[in-house]
């Protein structure tokens, strides 16, 4: 099925939603990190260290996401995540693998990815010295919304995002970083995207902002049959939000799947009768490894499984 958007600002985009909206497939991206040069301290007869390390911050993933989902990618701090998120968004290449937007490829279709999707991160530029209005008019000026449409837009999206209507024409440097990020929210949502990235939208807000946020999110998949990635620290907002959850680890994809799945799954083998919580899920999938029936056998429990593991990590640090 071949559709015209409808949406007047893709008005001449074609696009085959019977595929998937976004495939990821065996993707890697390996950074190389210079070490502390230490060389200059050794005599020349000493051997010189190596003067970087390579560090595969995203290893081997493969992910499909069907049109009108939701999917949350969790992860420890430093796990890939937001990696994951700029390669997809076109920002960082991939080194190993591919990444296509319905069908489109991040690589050859550049300029077709980047208007099909939105990223929202919270180091998002903005013209400090302009007010959020004036930011996100032009913003709305760089796809082609009419002013006065963009005018009224942007003003609904800020309110109900809770910005007081004094502080919409205020310049944005007087503004609270949370206040800050929502404008950045804000601007995401101003042009319903086709598939929206939200690299922790609602870290730092507070916890009615995050509601706010959510039922956003919720109405651009409702509404505008939006797909959307979002990651998130938070276990509550990704139970509450997504369709099915990737928890990643180093760069690896541990656990894929609906949250009441991977939470039944892990409770088992904590041998609970009821499911484990998403914390429990988390930890679970980011020990120093997966812990196995058999740990669980060897060391009584899960929890003592996990606290030999952790112990491990630590000595192994
Ligand atoms: N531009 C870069 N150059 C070198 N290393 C990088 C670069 N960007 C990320 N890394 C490394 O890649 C790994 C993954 O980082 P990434 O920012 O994707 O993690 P994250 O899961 O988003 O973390 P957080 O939850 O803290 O935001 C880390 O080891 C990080 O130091």
């Amino acid at each position: 099925m071949t559709v015209t958007m409808k949406n007047s600002l893709f008005d001449d985009i074609e696009l085959d939603f019977t595929q998937d909206a976004v495939v990821i497939d065996g993707v890697s991206k390996i950074f190389t990190k210079p070490r502390p040069f230490l060389g200059k301290f050794l005599k020349k007869s000493e051997e010189k260290p190596e003067k970087s390390t390579e560090v595969r911050a995203v290893d081997n993933v493969s992910l499909v996401i069907k049109r009108r989902e939701i999917v949350g990618i969790l992860g420890a701090n430093g796990s890939g995540k937001s990696t994951l998120i700029r390669m997809i968004s076109t920002l960082l290449l991939p080194d190993e693998g591919q990444i296509r937007v319905f069908g489109y490829d991040v690589i050859k279709d550049e300029r077709m990815i980047q208007r099909l999707i939105n990223r929202v991160s919270v180091e998002a530029s903005f013209f400090k010295k302009l007010s959020p209005m004036e930011n996100l008019l032009y913003a709305a000026r760089l796809y082609n919304m009419p002013g006065d449409e963009a005018r009224s837009k942007i003003k609904s999206i800020l309110t109900r995002l809770g910005i007081k209507p004094d502080r919409i024409d205020a310049p944005l440097e007087n503004m609270s970083r949370g206040m800050q990020q929502k404008v950045a929210i804000a601007r995401a949502f101003l042009t319903s995207p086709i598939v929206l990235l939200l690299d922790e939208p609602t870290t730092g807000l507070d916890p009615r902002s995050k509601i706010d946020v959510q039922n956003f999110v919720n109405e651009l998949r409702d509404k505008h049959d939006a797909t959307i990635l979002i990651t998130t620290h938070d276990m509550d907002e990704a139970e509450a939000l997504c369709d099915r959850v990737a928890i990643i680890d180093q760069g690896r994809m541990m656990a894929l799947g609906k949250t009441e799945d991977l939470k039944r799954e892990v409770g088992r083998l904590m041998g609970r009768e009821e499911p484990a919580t998403m914390n429990e899920v988390f930890m679970h999938y980011t020990a120093t490894r997966p812990i196995t029936a058999e740990d669980i056998k060897r060391y009584g429990s899960w929890e003592k499984a996990f606290e030999a593991l952790e112990a491990e990590r630590e000595e192994e640090e």
